[in-house]
């Protein structure tokens, strides 16, 4: 919470003028049923019409500086959480950009979304409430009281005996109603996912026949969701006509219990008025402090997950020497661990010149993938060195690292937008660079057969085209801003043997700088490389050029004679 509040100081000016204001338009709120009560009470039955004008005039301008006075409050506390929330909006997700893959996997996807939009609204509806509310209601309450205790207090403490039940039945009602609230919004988070899930797998779902299943996965949720809704609902039902129920109960006794004193010539009529008037304030300062309340406990839990990801600690930077000869690019006994169970990579070495290249093979789940998440640091190892362009990873600038790198996942996706958009990806590079990249990854073929070449739009994943035209385009994106190293993680995986070759044949002739990680389940992806890497269960299991592997490893032996039948030479 002290991180969050830390956003108001800048404001702390604008804050104190705020609370300044409101506290004036309260005091000129509590006069008025003072001035009320000497017109009935005094100008009336003294026929001082002069004086009633006068008095009334005051009244008007008092009411008058109230409003305006509100006004401004109000629209210089909207002003003050907007732009604090921006602020920490903005830094919560330069933090999230900033998380290690490790913080990210902890605090998972989703939970990061959430805390980013639904976690900062909270935050922003909190200070806006207490900046409006926060000042005026209490004032008001404690105000209110006051004056009608130094007019009559018999009646002031009824008063308070009917606020004190008013501000318990609210928070009491509104307590119970958080829980349901809560589980509804769930419930519209899994009917958002299904919806997802749904639009996402299409062609799954109709291809699997499970259209009948999705409508009934779809249902349940919904149903779920109605039912939350219903439940916060009957609850929340409760507040208005209670709360009415007790306006038009205390203003009865106020009422009974005044005349009762009136009628005794204990008090004047006129404080009648002046105490209505006083229980209408009170009554309805009461109800907005128990929503301040409400937005207050609501706002402080979330901003206690935004401290926490604030708060993340930044990912330490112990670096170790590399081994001697180290090379451009490589590893020494590097082991690690998603989640600390068992190693998901162990004692992992190579090297690797510039310019070199470098082929992983291994069945799935083997690792791959995760030596190639060090090498650009998404994860950090837990024991051993990772090391890139000569320099251990971890010395170096995170971001500067990862620009030096081109890479297509096996998840890549393509955005809704051209084939320019997609392939220059938010970098506005060059229209000859996006081109030459296009003929590199075998995808100019296709792109200058579309209606708008470079300029036709791509549905979102790129659903209007075909796996191997979406590969091709991923790697010409990976390709685009000629990148230092290029890692390819089954990208070929889509593609027919024969571009797949060209593909590989392009890349060496225009690339030929480029230092090449290619992860492939296919031998002949990887036979060229100064290095391939056998993985198995996270270990290399052996190492080296595609024919000392052929003398030395069955398992390579194995692949490259069922993958290219008699041509393994
Ligand atoms: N984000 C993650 N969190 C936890 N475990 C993970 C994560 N990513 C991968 N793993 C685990 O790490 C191991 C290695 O995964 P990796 O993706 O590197 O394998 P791979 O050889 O690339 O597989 P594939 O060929 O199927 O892509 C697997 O056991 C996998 O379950």
């Amino acid at each position: 919470m002290k991180t969050v509040l830390g956003y108001l100081r800048p404001h702390a000016g604008r804050v104190a003028a705020g609370a300044a204001i409101k506290f004036t338009a309260a005091v000129l709120e509590l006069i008025l049923p003072l001035l009320l009560a000497e017109v009935i009470d005094e100008l009336v039955p003294a026929g001082d019409t002069a004086a009633i004008w006068r008095t009334g005039g005051w009244m008007s301008l008092l009411a008058l500086g109230a409003v305006g006075c509100n006004i401004t409050a109000n629209r210089m506390a909207a002003w003050v959480s907007m732009e604090m929330t921006r602020v920490l909006r903005q830094d919560l997700y330069r933090r999230i950009q900033g998380l290690s893959c490790t913080q990210a996997d902890q605090f998972s996807p989703s939970s990061l979304v959430s805390r980013l939009t639904n976690d900062t609204y909270n935050v922003h509806q909190m200070f806006d409430k207490v900046q409006r509310g926060g000042i005026r209601a209490p004032m008001l309450v404690l105000g209110g009281l006051i004056l009608t205790f130094l007019l009559e207090p018999s009646l002031a403490l009824v008063q308070l005996a009917v606020s004190l039940l008013t501000f318990l039945t609210i928070t009491l009602v509104t307590r119970r109603g958080i829980p349901h609230y809560t589980r509804a919004q769930a419930a519209v988070d899994t009917v958002v996912r299904i919806l997802r899930e749904n639009a996402a797998g299409v062609r799954v779902v109709k291809a699997l026949a499970c259209q009948v299943r999705e409508r009934d996965r779809f249902d349940t949720a919904n149903q779920a969701q109605r039912q939350a809704e219903a439940q916060a609902g009957q609850v929340m039902a409760l507040a208005n006509p209670i709360t009415d129920l007790l306006l038009n109960a205390g203003l009865i006794l106020v009422v009974l219990v005044g005349a009762l004193r009136v009628n005794a010539g204990l008090m004047p009529p006129g404080q009648i008025v002046a105490f209505m008037t006083y229980f209408t304030l009170i009554q309805s300062a009461t109800l907005g402090l128990s929503k301040v309340f409400v937005k207050v406990s609501k706002g402080a839990a979330s901003a206690r997950r935004i401290q926490e990801v604030l708060l993340a600690p930044e990912q330490q930077r112990q670096t170790a020497p590399l081994p001697a000869g180290g090379g451009f690019l490589g590893m020494d006994r590097v082991t690690f661990s998603y989640q600390g169970a068992k190693p998901d990579v162990e004692e992992a070495s190579f090297l690797l010149r510039q310019g070199g290249m470098l082929g992983i093979l291994g069945p799935t789940g083997s690792g791959k993938s995760t030596l190639t998440a060090l090498l650009l640091r998404l994860y950090d190892a837990d024991r051993g060195v990772v090391w890139v362009g000569g320099m251990d990873v971890k010395a170096q600038d995170r971001r500067a690292l990862q620009s030096r790198f081109g890479v297509v996942f096996q998840s890549d996706d393509l955005i809704r937008g051209t084939v320019y958009e997609n392939i220059s990806f938010l970098r506005n590079l060059p229209r000859p660079a996006v081109g030459a990249a296009a003929r590199t990854a075998q995808a100019w073929p296709f792109i200058s057969q579309l209606p708008q070449g470079l300029d036709t739009p791509l549905d979102l994943g790129g659903a209007n085209l075909s796996g191997g035209q979406r590969q091709r385009l991923l790697i010409a994106r990976a390709l685009a801003d000629r990148p230092e190293i290029l890692i390819l993680d089954n990208a070929d995986s889509a593609l027919d043997y024969s571009t797949a070759a060209a593909l590989r044949q392009a890349l060496r002739r225009d690339f030929p700088c480029t230092t090449l990680v290619i992860i492939s389940e296919r031998v002949s992806a990887v036979r060229e490389a100064d290095c391939i890497l056998v993985l198995e269960n996270g270990r290399i299991d052996a190492q080296g050029c595609h024919d000392a592997l052929m003398a030395s490893c069955r398992r390579y032996q194995r692949m490259a004679k069922l993958q290219m039948g008699g041509d393994v030479g």
